[in-house]
């Protein structure tokens, strides 16, 4: 069959969106591996699928699969795409849009200069990361092949770990991200963020995806990284978080409260494929 979809960007973390409200398909776990090769496919870090609700209250469900083909909770820059997409291609007329995911339900915003995502309240507890620890800690040592490394965990819907480093740069993203991504203190694996704080106000991060590696930027890990550097007293409500394909501003009021995230979305190309 033929498919249609749009790929997109949030700050170069890239997408294919595809609108199965309108079309009628079914994407295997194999095929998404496949579409998501970036020589043999179409390539991308993650695949957006729009449904129709099965809770009435919402106006969309909202799948996303990582590039490996492991269908996740939660993806904080595809959420903003995602809300561009349905109201450019006329599946909704609504700027403010509800939709549930396998993380729990969030609010879009569109905006003039963007969209603005209500991610929810993130979870802190450990067995809600999930991650093995005997209680909740602000940051927790985490062993690793000898080493230890203190780690902030929190879930966005999504399991994300926070290292704090002194240059971004320089951060062991590519050897210690796939070792913390398949720790066995994450049952689920987990995405790992590198964090350099700059001011109270504003932090660098670079994010190895789980599931699909390092990408140039994750909107879930920045509003994990906000949340694990206000706990430990580091950062005030409002932060601004430069990722290397760009910057969101992320604010959270803490514990108990929502985190809202801002940022740009972009259309690239339309396509059709052969399923
Ligand atoms: N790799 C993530 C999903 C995509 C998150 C990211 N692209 C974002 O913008 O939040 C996971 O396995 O939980």
């Amino acid at each position: 069959m033929l498919l249609k979809f749009t790929k997109m960007h949030g700050l170069g973390n890239d997408f294919m969106v595809v609108d199965l409200v309108s079309q009628r398909a079914k994407i295997f776990p194999d095929q998404v591996r496949e579409l998501a090769d970036r020589n043999f496919g179409i390539g991308f870090d993650q695949l957006l699928i729009v449904e129709p609700p099965t809770d009435p209250d919402m106006d969309f469900k909202y799948r996303i699969f990582n590039a490996d083909g492991s269908e996740v909770e939660q993806c904080g820059n595809g959420a903003r795409c995602f809300a561009r997409f349905v109201y450019d291609k006329r599946l909704t007329s609504k700027k403010t849009i509800n939709v549930e995911t396998r993380g729990g339900n969030i609010q879009l915003n569109l905006t003039d200069d963007g969209v603005t995502v209500d991610m929810g309240v993130p979870h802190l507890l450990p067995e809600s990361i999930p991650f093995i620890a005997d209680q909740q800690q602000e940051k927790y040592l985490l062993e690793v092949e000898g080493d230890a490394f203190s780690i902030g965990a929190v879930s966005m819907g999504n399991p994300h770990g926070v290292l704090l480093v002194d240059d971004v740069d320089n951060a062991p993203v590519d050897s210690l991200g796939p070792k913390i991504e398949n720790h066995e203190r994450f049952p689920n694996r987990v995405n790992v963020g590198f964090m350099q704080v700059v001011s109270r106000n504003e932090v660098r991060l670079r994010v190895h995806e789980r599931g699909a590696g390092e990408t140039l930027a994750c909107g879930t890990g920045a509003c994990a990284a906000v949340v694990a550097g206000r706990l430990q007293g580091l950062l005030d409500e409002v932060v601004d978080v430069h990722l290397p394909g760009g910057t969101l501003k992320i604010q959270w009021a803490g514990e108990g409260k929502p985190v809202m995230m801002t940022g740009p979305t972009a259309r690239v190309f339309e396509g059709q494929i052969y399923l």
